[in-house]
C-alpha cells in the first residue's frame, strides 16, 4: 500500500420537526431533528465513509447495517471510533480531515469549535488536524428548503511505518 491515501465521504439525512440535531458529536438545539436509524449525525457518517473509503474498506452501511437493531439510536461517535480503529489496524493514521456541512439552518458558526474538539477527542488527535466548515446553499435545492442536511468529508491518511 502507498504511504498516503485520500478518502472522500458524503452523506445526507432528512430533517423533520424536532428539538435539535447531533452534528460532529455536538448537540445543536433547533426546531428540527435528523431522521435516521442511528443518532443521525450526518457529519460523522460522512467522516466514517471518508476513512473507510481511503483504504477501500467499504462504507458505513456495510459495517453498521441500518437493518441491525444494535445500531438503533447508535452514538455515531462510537461508529467513528470503530472505523478509525480499522484504519489504525492497517497501519495508517489520520493526517487531517476537512468537513463541509451544507445546512440552510440552523446557524452553525458558534458550534464549530466544539465540533472540531469533539472529533479530535473521538480520534485522539489534535484539534489542528480537524477542520469543520458550514455553508448554506443560498436557499437552493433540498438543503436550501431545509428538507435535509448534506455533508462532504475529505481525509488524508499516512502510513506510520514508512519514512
Ligand atoms: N448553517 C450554516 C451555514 C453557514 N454558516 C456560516 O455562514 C457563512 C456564509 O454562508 P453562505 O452559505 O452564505 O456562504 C459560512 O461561511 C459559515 O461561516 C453557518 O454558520 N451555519
Ligand atoms: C449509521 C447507520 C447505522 O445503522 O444508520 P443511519 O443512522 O440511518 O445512517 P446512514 O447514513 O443511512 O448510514 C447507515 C448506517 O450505517
Amino acid at each position: 500500500m502507498t504511504r498516503i491515501r485520500i478518502g472522500h465521504g458524503y452523506d445526507v439525512h432528512r430533517l423533520d420537526e424536532g428539538d435539535g440535531i447531533h452534528l460532529c458529536g455536538v448537540w445543536v438545539p433547533c426546531a428540527y431533528r435528523l431522521i435516521a436509524h442511528s443518532d443521525g449525525d450526518v457529519a460523522l457518517h460522512a467522516l466514517c465513509d471518508a476513512l473507510l473509503g481511503a483504504l477501500a474498506l467499504g462504507d458505513i452501511g456495510k459495517h453498521f447495517p441500518d437493518t441491525d437493531p444494535r445500531y438503533k439510536g447508535a452514538d455515531s461517535a462510537q461508529l467513528l471510533t470503530h472505523c478509525y480503529q480499522l484504519i489504525q489496524r492497517e497501519g495508517y493514521a489520520l493526517g487531517n480531515a476537512d468537513l463541509t456541512i451544507a445546512a440552510q439552518t440552523p446557524k452553525l458558526a458558534s458550534f464549530i469549535p466544539a465540533m472540531r474538539e469533539s472529533i479530535a477527542k473521538a480520534l485522539n488527535l489534535e484539534i489542528g488536524q480537524i477542520s469543520v466548515k458550514a455553508t448554506t446553499t443560498e436557499k437552493l435545492g433540498f438543503v436550501g428548503r431545509s428538507e435535509g442536511i448534506a455533508v462532504d468529508a475529505v481525509v488524508l491518511l499516512e502510513r506510520g511505518d514508512v519514512a
